[in-house]
C-alpha cells in the first residue's frame, strides 16, 4: 500500500488472522480436520501393526487376520483422507469466494478520494492474486500445521512407549533443525508482503500500459513502457526469489532432521536388537514412526513458511477491505420527489454558500445558486475554475466543508446519499461505455426500464438507428469501454442513459464535446423534451450550448462571479467575454468572435 495511506491500514495481521479468515466455513473445517486426523491415526496404526505381523511371522504363528487389518487401516486411510482434504478444497475456495465478494463490495462503495489515492491495477490484484494466495494458507497450510502437530503427538507417545532412549536421540535432533528454521521464519512473512506488494504494482503498471495503449503506440513508447512494466515484473520475481531462497534455506534443515533422526534410530535400535534388548518388531515400528514425525514435521514446517507468505497477502487483503467507503446512511426522511410532493419545489437544487478544499487547496469558495425546476442552466469558466467539482458536490462524491445543498427543498444532510443519487443523471466528460451490450449500459440507469423505454431514450439521444443496425439490436456487446463505438456514439449512448432514468435533474458535463453540429443539435432538442419539472445543468463549452441555456453560471478560481443569460453576461460581464474570446476551442472561439463583435 502507498505508504501515505498507511493511516488507513488495518492492524498487523498474524497467523490467528488466517483461522479467524475460515469464519462461516468453521464447522466444515473442523470435520474435515477431524477426517484428516481419523486418516492419520489410521496411519499411525499401522506400524503397530506391521511390527506384530513380523513378530508373529518370526514366531511362526498365523498373520492372515492381522494382514487382512492392515491392509483395511490402508484403505481406509486413504478413503477418508482423500474426502478430508476434498473437504478442506472446498473450505478454501468458500473463503476466497467470501473475501472477494467482501472486498469488490468494499471496494465498489470506496470513497472517491480514497480511490483517487489509489492504483486501480494494484486494487484489482488484492481482490484476485492475494485472495488465491490465501486460499491454499487457508485450508492446506492452516490445518496441516494443526493435523501435523496431532500426528506428531501421536507419534511422540507411542514412541515413548516403545523406546524412550531413541526418542530422546531423534528429539536432539529435531531440536537443533527447528532453531535453524525458526531464524528464518520471521523473515520470510516480509519477504511475502513485499511479492505480493510487487504483484500489485506489476498489475497496476500494466494496466496504465493497457488503458493508453493508443497513447503507448503513437508514441512509440513500447519499449520503454515494456521496459517500466518489465522492471516491476523483475521487482516482483527478485522479492519472490527473496522468498523462494529463506524457504529453501529451511529445507537443510529438515533433511538433516529427517535422514539423521532416521540412521540415529536404525544404528541405536539395531545395536539393541542385536543385544537382544529390543524386538525387531518394536524396532521396525520405530522407523516408521520416526518417518511419521519427518512427514508431518515437514508439512507443519511448509505450512508455516507458506502461512507466513501468505500473511503478506493477507495484511493487503485486510488494508484494502479497512480502506474508507462511503457509510450506508439511513434515511431520515423518504427520498423526495416531485410528483410525490404535489407543490413544485421553489428549486430541483439548491447551494447556499458551499466551499470545498482539495487537501486544503480552495476549489469552490462560497457558492450560492440554484436550479429552478424546468430550467437549463449552463456553468461555464476557465479550466481549473471548479466546474466538476461542482457536479462532484452535487452527485455527494465529495462533502462540502461549509454551506449547504439542497434537493427538492430538502437539506443534504437529511438525505442518504443514495437518495440524492436517485434524482440526478449524469453524463460525464469522458462517457464510460462499460463491457457488456446496449442493453447493459442502459441498464444500468434504470434495470426495470422496458425495451420501449430503451428505444425512446435512444431515440431522443439520436442513436436508435445506429442501434436498429446492430446485428443483435439491444443485445450487441459493445467490447471493452464501447471499444467498437465512436466517441459521439459513446456520447449519445450515455446520453440516452441518462434519459432514461428520467430524473428530475440532469447534470452533462460538456455532454456535446464529441458530437457534430447536427447531432449537437439533436440532443439540445431532446433535452427540451425533458418533463417540466426538469432542471439541468451543463458544463459548458460550446457557444452553441451555453446559447441554448435559460441561465448561465460563470465560474472563476471557486468564485460565482456573474449570472445571468447570455446576452446579459455579453453586456454586464467582462469576464464573461474574455473567457469566451479567449477560447481556443475553434467552434467556440469562430462563433464567439462573431458574436462579441455584436456585443462590444
Ligand atoms: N482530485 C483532485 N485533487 C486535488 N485537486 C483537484 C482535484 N480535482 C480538481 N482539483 C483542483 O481543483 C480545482 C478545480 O478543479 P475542477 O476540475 O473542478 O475545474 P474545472 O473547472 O472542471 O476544470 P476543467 O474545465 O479543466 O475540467 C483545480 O485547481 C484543480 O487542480
Amino acid at each position: 500500500m502507498n505508504p501515505r495511506n498507511r493511516q488507513e491500514s488495518a492492524r498487523p495481521v498474524g497467523l490467528l488472522g488466517l483461522v479467524r479468515l475460515l469464519g462461516p466455513h468453521r464447522g466444515i473445517a473442523a470435520i474435515a480436520a477431524v477426517l484428516v486426523l481419523v486418516a492419520s491415526a489410521l496411519g499411525l496404526a499401522q506400524p503397530m501393526l506391521a511390527g506384530a505381523v513380523i513378530e508373529r511371522v518370526r514366531t511362526e504363528q498365523p498373520v492372515t487376520g492381522l494382514a487382512l487389518a492392515l491392509a483395511a487401516l490402508f484403505i481406509g486411510q486413504i478413503l477418508v483422507d482423500t474426502g478430508g482434504r476434498y473437504m478442506l478444497e472446498r473450505v478454501g475456495e468458500s473463503v476466497v469466494l467470501s473475501l472477494r465478494q467482501r472486498l469488490v463490495h468494499s471496494l465498489l462503495r470506496l470513497r472517491i478520494n480514497v480511490l483517487d489515492q489509489h492504483r486501480v491495477g494494484d486494487l484489482i490484484s488484492r481482490a484476485s492474486s492475494d485472495t488465491s494466495m490465501l486460499r491454499d494458507s487457508v485450508t492446506r497450510n492452516v490445518v496441516e500445521i494443526v493435523v501435523g502437530a496431532v500426528t506428531v503427538a501421536g507419534a511422540t507417545v507411542l514412541m515413548v512407549l516403545l523406546d524412550p532412549v531413541i526418542f530422546a536421540v531423534v528429539v536432539v535432533v529435531f531440536v537443533i533443525a527447528a532453531g535453524g528454521v525458526s531464524l528464518v521464519l520471521s523473515r520470510i512473512r516480509d519477504a511475502g508482503e513485499q511479492a505480493q506488494n510487487a504483484v500489485g504494482e506489476f498489475s497496476s503498471d500494466l494496466e496504465r500500459g493497457l488503458s493508453a495503449l493508443r497513447t503507448i503506440r503513437i508514441h512509440r513508447a513500447e519499449t520503454t513502457e515494456t521496459e517500466r512494466i518489465g522492471q516491476s515484473a523483475r521487482e516482483a520475481y527478485a522479492a519472490g526469489i527473496r522468498g523462494a531462497r529463506l524457504s529453501a534455506s529451511a529445507t537443510p534443515a529438515m533433511q538433516l532432521a529427517a535422514t539423521g533422526s532416521f540412521l540415529l534410530v536404525l544404528v541405536i535400535g539395531g545395536m539393541r536388537v542385536a543385544s537382544g534388548t529390543l524386538p525387531l518388531g518394536d524396532l521396525i515400528a520405530l522407523l516408521l514412526y520416526a518417518t511419521y514425525l519427518v512427514v508431518p514435521l515437514g508439512n507443519m514446517l511448509e505450512g508455516i513458511t507458506i502461512a507466513k507468505r501468505a500473511l503478506g497477502a493477507l495484511q493487503r487483503v485486510e488494508d484494502a477491505l479497512h480502506l474508507p467507503t462511503e457509510p450506508a446512511e439511513p434515511a431520515e426522511r423518504a427520498t423526495p420527489s416531485i410528483s410525490d410532493a404535489g407543490v413544485e419545489p421553489k428549486a430541483v437544487l439548491r447551494f447556499r454558500d458551499v466551499r470545498f478544499a482539495y487537501d486544503g487547496r480552495p476549489a469552490l469558495r462560497g457558492l450560492s445558486f440554484e436550479l429552478p425546476p424546468g430550467t437549463r442552466t449552463a456553468i461555464v469558466g476557465s479550466s481549473g475554475a471548479g466546474k466538476s467539482t461542482v457536479l462532484s458536490l452535487i452527485c455527494r462524491f465529495r462533502d462540502p466543508d461549509g454551506g449547504d445543498i439542497d434537493y427538492l427543498d430538502q437539506p443534504a444532510t437529511q438525505l442518504s446519499r443514495a437518495q440524492c443519487r436517485a434524482l440526478i443523471g449524469l453524463v460525464e466528460q469522458d462517457s464510460p461505455v462499460l463491457h457488456g451490450t446496449v442493453r447493459d449500459n442502459l441498464a444500468l440507469a434504470a434495470p426495470e426500464a422496458s425495451d420501449q423505454a430503451m428505444w425512446h431514450a435512444l431515440r431522443q439521444a439520436n442513436l436508435h438507428e445506429f442501434v436498429a443496425q446492430l446485428p443483435q439490436g439491444l443485445d450487441t456487446p459493445l467490447g471493452e469501454h464501447g471499444s467498437q463505438l465512436s466517441g459521439g456514439e459513446r456520447q449519445r449512448l450515455a446520453i440516452a442513459r441518462a434519459l432514461l432514468a428520467r430524473p428530475p435533474l440532469l447534470l452533462l458535463d460538456e455532454p456535446t464535446s464529441s458530437l457534430d453540429t447536427a447531432n449537437e443539435h439533436l440532443i439540445m432538442e431532446a433535452l427540451t423534451q425533458l418533463p417540466a419539472h426538469c432542471a439541468v445543468l451543463i458544463v459548458a463549452h460550446r457557444l452553441s450550448t451555453i446559447r441554448s441555456a435559460d441561465r448561465v453560471l460563470l465560474l472563476d478560481s471557486g468564485n460565482l462571479v456573474a449570472t445571468g443569460t447570455h446576452d446579459e453576461l455579453l453586456d454586464q460581464a467582462p469576464q464573461y467575454r474574455l473567457l469566451l474570446a479567449g477560447h481556443t476551442d475553434g467552434d467556440v472561439l469562430d462563433t464567439t468572435t462573431a458574436e462579441t463583435g455584436a456585443h462590444p
